[in-house]
This record gives structure tokens, sequence and C-alpha cells, in this order.
């Protein structure tokens, strides 16, 4: 376990695009169109715990790539706002950011349903989560401190964009209790992993999301096979 630690601690830091400031995936994905041709059955997956969790403000695109990675690797897909208690529904439904307060069990929540998962023999897991800040992306952390093996492997994918192209996806997303709103809000609260995050602790993919949702879900699986086969090169 602190083996395992040690190890991804000395994986390389892999940007899909570098933090600041937003690029397209242009490069990444002419540089890497041979590896969308792999299938994910055709890959060899070590047999880690993987818990890949894909974050960034409303309408970064979280569901919709992370239902793509979780079809891709034949991981479980955890909804993260299926996790909410009531009381945060209630807030966000009426235009009331959430707090560190509201955050903090529900953060507890997706790590734990994450490990659950994991125990019944899940080879990894697919969370979203927009874990806006560094501090609540290090709840999620401390989920190899609690695995059973204890083996986790948490890598995160923040899914980046401007605030203008958020707000024109969530104007129209429909049925959805999280209103344009509430994204100038997320991005008041967001801390973008920054480089000494992502340099320090080795476990955030960076993906541009303003491109098409094909791209965008293969920008994301590029690098992600890479993390998940252990051949991040940077
Ligand atoms: N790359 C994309 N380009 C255009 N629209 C997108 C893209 N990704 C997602 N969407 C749309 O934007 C809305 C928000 O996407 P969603 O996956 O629900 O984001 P999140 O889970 O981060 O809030 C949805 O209506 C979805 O269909
Ligand atoms: O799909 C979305 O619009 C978001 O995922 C949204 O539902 C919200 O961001 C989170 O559920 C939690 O709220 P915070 O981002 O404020 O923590």
């Amino acid at each position: 376990m602190l083996q395992t630690f040690e190890q991804s601690h000395l994986k390389p830091i892999h940007y899909a695009s570098p933090p600041t400031p937003p690029t397209s995936n242009t490069a990444l994905l002419s540089n890497s169109s041979s590896l969308n041709t792999v299938k994910a059955a055709e890959m060899s997956i070590p047999n880690h715990h993987h818990i890949l969790i894909v974050t960034g403000p409303a309408g970064c695109g979280k569901s919709t790539v992370a239902k793509y990675l979780a079809d891709r690797y034949g991981f479980d897909y955890i909804e993260g706002d299926e996790f909410h208690p009531q009381a945060n529904l209630d807030k966000m439904s009426a235009g009331i950011p959430l707090n560190d307060e509201d955050r903090w069990d529900w953060l507890i929540l997706l790590r734990d349903q994450a490990l659950v998962n994991l125990k019944k023999g899940s080879k990894g897991v697919v969370v979203t989560c927009s874990a806006l800040k560094k501090k609540y992306r290090d709840v999620i952390r401390t989920a190899r401190l609690y695995d059973e093996d204890p083996d986790a492997n948490v890598h995160f994918v923040y899914l980046r964009a401007d605030k203008q192209t958020l707000l024109a996806r969530v104007r129209a997303r429909q049925g959805h209790y999280m209103k344009d709103d509430m994204v100038e809000s997320q991005f008041a609260a967001l801390e973008e992993p920054d480089e000494a995050e992502c340099k320090q602790l080795k476990d955030v993919e960076i993906v541009d999301c303003k491109g098409p949702v094909e791209e965008v879900q293969i920008a994301a699986s590029v690098v992600v096979d890479k993390v998940l086969t252990g051949t991040s090169t940077q």
C-alpha cells in the first residue's frame, strides 16, 4: 500500500494541456490518435483499485465523459449528484451555492461509495464530482487510507473550459436542478489544479472540454488509457 502510494508518487505528471491558459485538444489528439483505436478490452490494465474522479464546474461535461470512460473500461459509474442530501439539492435548486459545510459529508460519501464498489469486486469506478477546491480533492485522495487491500489508485480528470462555454451548456440543459445562475458561484469557488498540485501529487489529468462531446471523450480516454496502463510518459 505504502509502496503503491510511493510508486504513484513517482509517476510523471501528465497534462492533456498545460494548467493555464486553456488550450484545445488538437495537439493531443493528432499526436495520440492511434491510441484511440485501442479497444479497452485489448488494454492490459493492472489490477489496481482505480478510482477515476471526473471533475470541474457545472456543465463541463462530467457526466457525459464519466459515462463514456466507465463504459470503455468496464468500471462502475457513480453519479455524484445522486448522493447529495435533500438539503443540498434544495439549496442548489433555489440558486444558493453550497458551502464547505454542505459539501464535506457528500465528499466523504462519494469516497466511501467508491470503496464499497471496489470491495464488492469492481475493478474500477468512475465518479462525477465537481471537486472545485483542492481540499475537496484531498478528501477523495484519502481513499487509499481506507481501502481494504489497500491499493486505491485515485486519479482526477479535470475538465477545463471558460465560464461562457459552461454558462451556455447549463442554460441549454433541461430538467436539472443546477441552473445557469449557479455557474458564476462555481467559478468563484473554483481552485483549478495548479502546477504545484499537479507536480506534487501526480494524480491530475487536465483535459480541455470546450470542443465537441466526442472530441472531449476521446481526449479524456487518451490520457486515462495511459494512466491505467502505467504508460504515462511525461
Ligand atoms: N463537449 C460538449 N460540448 C457540448 N455540449 C456538451 C459537452 N459536454 C456536455 N455537454 C452538454 O452540456 C450539458 C452538461 O453536461 P453534463 O455532462 O451534464 O455536465 P456536468 O455533469 O459537468 O454538469 C449537457 O446537456 C450535455 O449534453
Ligand atoms: O451537474 C452539475 O451541474 C454539477 O455537477 C452540480 O450538480 C454540482 O456542481 C454538484 O452536484 C455539487 O455542487 P458543488 O459543485 O457546488 O460542490
